[in-house]
């Protein structure tokens, strides 16, 4: 199962990782299906232009059935690339930055950190999981062909870093840092405010608390 990326529209192609984070989150739940007013409302797609994207898919939609939810995954996950490696840069080898060295990313996704940045001597020439910490200095000298880089330094260091990012070719960059960055159209920005994914979950017990399903269904997070 393959897609020919110029069959589908550029706009569907944006929609896939809404749709295919949705859809994870789903299969996470226990459930295989999915109706396209149920996505609608998730992703806030009309489900007239859902139905159209997933046309595209090979994936029609039963009346009283939906879609079914394995299927659309494989074949997002085809699409987006995952079954390719990305390597990853990572800046900033503090707390944070510590910690995803130790995690990387290889046991879900096909993301792997292949090496890191720092100001600081003490630890520039040291390797944390197996990933080597060079100065950031030396950041476009051994950056090569990476286009993904991690954002874990302070918050004041984030525009001059990112600047020297896009200078070098840089296309998607996750910022943890608290500060908004400012790229050009053609690089993209993924901004992780842990505050913020905490005061949404806060407020999702609040307003939409889970009910209790029957055993097979059960939550697996
Ligand atoms: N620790 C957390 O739980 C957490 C959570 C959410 C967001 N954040 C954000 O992530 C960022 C990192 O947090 P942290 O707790 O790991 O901070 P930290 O101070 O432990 O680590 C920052 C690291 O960046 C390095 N650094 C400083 N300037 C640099 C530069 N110009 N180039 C390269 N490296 C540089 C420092 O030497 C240090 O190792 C901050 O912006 C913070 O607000 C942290």
């Amino acid at each position: 199962m393959s897609l020919d990326q110029n069959k589908i529209p550029q706009a569907t192609a944006k929609r896939l990782p809404l749709y295919y984070r949705f859809l994870n989150n789903l299969q996470m739940q226990g459930k295989t299906r999915v109706s396209s007013k149920e996505l609608s409302e998730a992703v806030k797609v009309d489900s007239a232009t859902i139905r159209r994207d997933f046309s595209y898919f090979g994936a029609l939609g039963k009346k009283g059935y939906g879609y079914n939810v394995e299927y659309l995954l494989g074949f997002f996950r085809k699409t987006l690339d995952q079954d390719e490696l990305t390597e990853v840069a990572l800046i900033g080898v503090g707390n944070l930055g510590t910690a995803f060295l130790n995690y990387n990313f290889t046991k879900n996704n096909n993301t792997k950190i292949m090496l890191a940045f720092d100001a600081d001597p003490e630890k520039v020439g040291k390797e944390i999981g197996g990933v080597p910490i060079y100065h950031i200095d030396d950041m476009e000298e051994k950056l090569g062909n990476v286009k993904v880089a991690i954002l874990t330094i302070p918050a004041q260091e984030a525009d001059r870093i990112t600047e020297r990012l896009v200078v070098k070719g840089i296309k998607g960059i996750l910022n943890f840092t608290p500060a908004r960055i400012t790229v050009p159209d053609d690089v993209r920005v993924h901004h992780i405010d842990l505050a913020i994914e905490l005061q949404a979950l806060v407020y999702f017990l609040k307003h939409y608390p889970l009910e209790k399903i029957d055993n097979e269904e059960e939550n697996t997070y």
